[in-house]
């Protein structure tokens, strides 16, 4: 499976690709939806959300919710659109009134000023445009079929929030979700999408006041993945590490700058004897593990324990109180202003990050087996689940 995603933030739409789904998955356009607004909730999200509602328009690859294993086009309109049309219509010419709102300010932490040296852009909405997280829709829209597929072969995969700013959810209440799908009802229902409705408070508190202070917050999010066969990925070559492969989507995300797998940057902090998941083994299960502090891989390859990713987004870089930076044109220097921006959007980026892992395990499923059609998929993973348990 392959896709790519086209459009601009206040263009007139966004467009995914798919290709190389199995015939026969059942897709669900009111599941995409509804991965869709999960994105677009959150506290601490700005006015731009509330021009925004959503929805997807599945043109191809689809009849009657079944796929046919042609590609697959996902469209979502952006309604911002309207506002932008004079700056942004693809087909009319460029007049003297639509480049003289030419952007030759650049926002520092943004894509705006090295993007307009790469490409020698000196309007630098070429840039902007593209940069923006308004793509994270389209990869949300990709993630969700993703996760239908993975549904329909027993894995469940799940984003949340840990942390945000200094505010982080109490880790020992995680225990008291028995499975991903009681998980998913608590982070849903949540205005930070976390698991802690002490935090909570507290998150939304500290947002308001970082609003407030014209200053913005980043943070960390969760996903775990429950269900995956044994021995996705490989150790025989670095590019084959399932891992690794996490670790590039996970940090593709706008903002990302860190991520880890189970213990993650604890495990300097312990010896050896704490790190590991020891070996047991039953007659009716096979062999299996007690812990996860290895986050479900060893050799790069997936264990057969749940995979857990830990990852942090930095602050929303667009301040309401001005940062320093250069005009390109006249090379004062000058203060920027704002006209909207997220306090944070760490909620939003804990749905894109559900949605990567989707993606990249979906992936390396549809590589592993043969998967032409779905029900031949699922006949091969019941032989080697089959063959793994009994190893
Ligand atoms: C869901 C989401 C929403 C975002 N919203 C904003 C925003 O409103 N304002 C902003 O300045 N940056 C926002 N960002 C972050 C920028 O897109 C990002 O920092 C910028 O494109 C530079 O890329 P980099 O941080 O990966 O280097 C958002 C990121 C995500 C994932
Ligand atoms: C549009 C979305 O996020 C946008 C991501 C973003 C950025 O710079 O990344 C900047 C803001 O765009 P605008 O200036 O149009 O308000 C966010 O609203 C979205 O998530 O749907």
């Amino acid at each position: 499976m392959r896709y790519v995603t086209a459009g601009e933030s206040h263009g007139p739409a966004l467009t995914a690709i798919i290709e190389g789904l199995p015939a026969g998955l059942t897709i669900s356009e009111a599941q995409i939806n509804e991965d869709l607004h999960r994105r677009q909730q959150g506290y601490g999200r700005g006015n731009r959300q509330k021009i925004e509602s959503d929805h997807v328009e599945i043109s191809s690859g689809v009849r009657h919710q079944l796929t046919i294993g042609s590609p697959v086009t996902l469209r979502v309109v952006n309604d911002d659109f309207r506002h932008w049309q004079e700056i942004m219509d693809p087909s009319s010419e460029a007049t003297a009134e639509n480049s003289v709102r030419k952007v030759e300010r650049p926002r520092p932490g943004h894509a705006d000023l090295v993007g307009g040296m790469k490409y020698r852009h000196h309007d630098l909405r070429n840039v902007l445009e593209r940069s923006s997280a308004r793509e994270t829709t389209m990869r949300v829209a990709v993630g969700s079929v993703a996760k239908q597929l993975l549904a329909q072969i027993g894995v469940e995969v799940l984003g949340f929030v840990r942390q945000i700013g200094p505010v982080s959810a109490d880790p020992t209440k995680l225990n008291t979700f028995a499975d991903l799908a009681a998980l998913k009802v608590a982070t849903d229902q949540s205005e930070t999408r976390t698991f802690d409705s002490d935090a909570e408070t507290k998150m939304k508190v500290l947002i308001d006041e970082t609003k407030k202070a014209g200053d913005t917050l980043g943070g960390i999010v969760q996903v775990l993945a429950t269900g995956l066969p044994v021995g996705l990925g490989s150790y025989v070559s670095a590019e084959t590490k399932m891992d690794g492969k996490l670790a590039q989507a996970i940090i593709g995300i706008n903002a990302f700058k860190g991520v880890e797998f189970g213990e993650g940057f604890q495990f300097a902090n312990h010896p050896g004897s704490e790190g590991m998941d020891e070996i047991f083994w039953q007659k009716d299960q096979g062999f299996y593990r007690e812990t996860d502090h290895l986050g479900g891989f060893e050799g790069g390859m997936t264990n057969g324990m749940p995979v857990n990713i830990k990852a942090v987004m930095k602050p929303i870089p667009t301040l309401y109180k001005p940062l320093r930076s250069v005009d390109i044109k006249t090379k004062e220097a000058y203060k920027a202003n704002v006209e909207r921006s997220d306090t944070t959007a760490v909620t939003a980026a804990a749905v894109v990050a559900e949605a990567m892992t989707a993606i990249t395990l979906a992936e390396a499923v549809l590589d592993k087996f043969d998967a032409d059609s779905m029900a031949r998929l699922q006949e091969q993973l019941t032989n080697y689940n089959e063959e793994i348990k009994n190893f």
